[in-house]
């Protein structure tokens, strides 16, 4: 147990409640004392975290909080914010992604970024999906090409609604046909960790289950991590949260235990819906 929460203090940001159930999975990343600034204004506060691999981790907490940040701090997607100065150590495998040593793209391809809003390129299908791959050069014959595009449509589970007809626009897709699409572009460069920032925010309820049920289904394979709004989708999806408030991790822990028994008298109100 360790609870290091005053459950009455609500004001004061206190450290962390680590929940005591680690997953069974290794550790894929972690993050030591993560903190954010954009100018003067801190918005994220030493977090540390340690997320496991072949699951899904949710990122909860009222707007503003720092969710967002915090996943950009994980592909360095901060580095393009000019304002954003982040300090502390973000690790994957144990490597520290903040070292010189690393580039950015490599990362980036590594840890892939699905947005709140779908945003293919204004390609064909095909090309949407083969972009990574050629620019990463995992494919020297367009026989390989074709079947790294098959095998990431597959497994977006766009497949089916697409062959026949790859040369089409991605934009003239659905929107939520238009998020798989992005999936499956992420999933063409194999990478380790999939970020999801609110994926489903734009999609109607139909095309939110269908998101979900990928998402339960890329679990077996990927580390996902995915910032929502919606307790009912962390509760669905997830098997960690993370419950952020006032750019402080506050609670952490497996899902289910996080949705009975929250410690911190923060995390009780927000899953309560008295705030947020
Ligand atoms: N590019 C930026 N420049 C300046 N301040 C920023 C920037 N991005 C975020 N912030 C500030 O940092 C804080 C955290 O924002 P962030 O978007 O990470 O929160 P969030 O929890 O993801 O919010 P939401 O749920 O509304 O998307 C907020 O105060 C926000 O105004």
């Amino acid at each position: 147990m360790v609870s290091v929460t005053d459950p009455q203090n609500t004001a004061a940001p206190a450290a962390t409640v680590y929940h005591d159930q680690p997953s069974a999975n290794p550790i894929k990343v972690e993050t030591r004392s993560v903190s954010v600034r954009y100018g003067d204004t801190q918005a994220l506060h030493d977090v540390s975290i340690r997320i496991p691999d072949r699951g899904v981790t949710a990122f909860i907490g009222p707007s503003g909080c720092g969710k967002s940040t915090f996943l950009r701090c994980i592909n360095r997607m901060n580095d393009t914010i000019d304002s954003a100065r982040v300090s502390g150590s973000v690790l994957i495998d144990g490597e520290e992604v903040n070292s010189r040593a690393v580039d950015p793209v490599v990362l980036r391809a590594r840890v892939g970024m699905v947005f709140q809003k779908p945003n293919p390129f204004p390609k064909s299908i095909y090309d949407n999906v083969a972009y990574g791959p050629r620019i990463h050069g995992l494919a020297t014959k367009r026989e390989d090409l074709d079947a790294i595009v098959e095998a990431s449509l597959r497994k977006a589970g766009l497949w089916a609604e697409v062959e026949g007809r790859l040369g089409m626009p991605g934009t003239a897709l659905s929107g939520g046909q238009q998020q798989r699409l992005v999936i499956a572009r992420a999933i063409a460069v194999n990478p380790e960790v999939i970020l999801m920032d609110e994926p489903c925010s734009a999609l109607d309820p139909i095309a939110t289950a269908r998101i979900e049920e990928l998402i339960d289904e890329l679990r077996e394979n990927y580390c996902l991590i995915i910032v929502t709004h919606s307790m009912a989708q962390a509760a669905r999806v997830s098997q960690m949260t993370a419950f952020f408030h006032l750019g402080h991790l506050v609670e952490y822990g497996p899902t289910e235990d996080m949705f009975t028994n929250p410690h911190d008298a923060r995390t009780q109100d927000y899953i309560t819906g008295r705030f947020g």
